[in-house]
């Protein structure tokens, strides 16, 4: 079973700056993410989403600015070692070869996390949350989209992680797996405790799931707000953002032009 007394940990962005040469990708960006919180950081392609989030698992240095995990740098490897914190990759970058029992045990097992009863419990405690447990002795080929979604996101819990990040959850998917997705993400935190930051285009996750949304455009963060808030906001870039995505009779590109 899942450790329960696990701590979830805060985010803090504070002034953080990138540019790749001449383009700056992320300019003075500060926010921080509250200790088991939902927040989905939002905005158009190109905004600098995914490199704010590659900041916080290393995969990316700050130019200025500094990003803290649990009071401790993201830069740091000691607090990769110190603090979990699993990445769900858009396309799911599951083990082809590997039953799905094996693709959730695989990293566990390498980091001889739990003994072999134990990692046994966890896993198919996992995949009965996610709903997949006729899944696990599948390989991925044989699965949905949605499937497969799950069980990336299988795979990051049974590492029992305090800081879980998404690279869009829910694309490629259909309107109805993609809002059963995001049900599954909005209700994990019932049973574990994590922090969850989640870059999406999908504005029906965001709305449905989010204890807060950061609206990032053109690498500066435009606002911090919770669904509610987002609603009933008259700012023009906000309302903009809120409409719906397609409009025949008010086209965004006669708007625009
Ligand atoms: N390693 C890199 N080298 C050079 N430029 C990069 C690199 N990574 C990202 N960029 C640029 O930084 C900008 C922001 O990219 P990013 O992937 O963060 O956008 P995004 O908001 O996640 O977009 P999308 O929603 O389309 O995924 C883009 O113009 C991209 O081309």
């Amino acid at each position: 079973m899942p450790e329960k007394n696990i701590q979830s940990i805060g985010v803090e962005i504070e002034h953080l700056s990138k540019r790749f040469g001449e383009q700056v990708v992320l300019d003075d960006v500060s926010f921080s993410v509250k200790p088991g919180e939902i927040f989905v950081l939002m905005g158009p392609s190109g905004a600098g989403k995914s490199v704010l989030l590659r900041h916080l698992v290393n995969l990316e240095k700050p130019d200025a600015g500094r990003v803290l995990i649990g009071g401790k740098d993201a830069d740091d490897d000691a607090t990769h070692s110190a603090i979990r914190t699993a990445l769900v990759f858009q396309a799911g970058a599951l083990f082809n070869s590997m039953s799905v029992f094996d693709n959730l045990a695989f990293y566990p097992r390498e980091h001889r996390l739990y003994d072999k009863a134990t990692l046994r419990d966890k896993v198919e405690h996992v995949l009965k949350i996610l709903h997949i447990e006729d899944a696990a002795r599948k390989l991925p080929a044989q699965l949905s989209g949605g499937m497969r979604k799950r069980v990336a996101i299988a795979r990051s819990l049974v590492m029992e992680p305090q800081l879980l990040l998404y690279d869009e959850p829910t694309s490629e998917l259909d309107p109805i797996t993609a809002a059963n997705i995001s049900e599954i993400i909005g209700t994990l935190k019932e049973e574990f405790a994590v922090t969850s930051i989640i870059v999406s285009h999908d504005r029906d996750l965001a709305l449905g799931i989010a204890d807060r949304v950061g609206l990032l455009m053109a690498g500066k963060l435009l606002t911090v707000a919770t669904p509610d808030e987002l609603r009933a906001s008259t700012e023009p870039a906000i309302t903009e953002f809120m409409r719906p995505k397609i409009d025949v009779h008010n086209p965004r590109f006669r708007r625009l032009a």
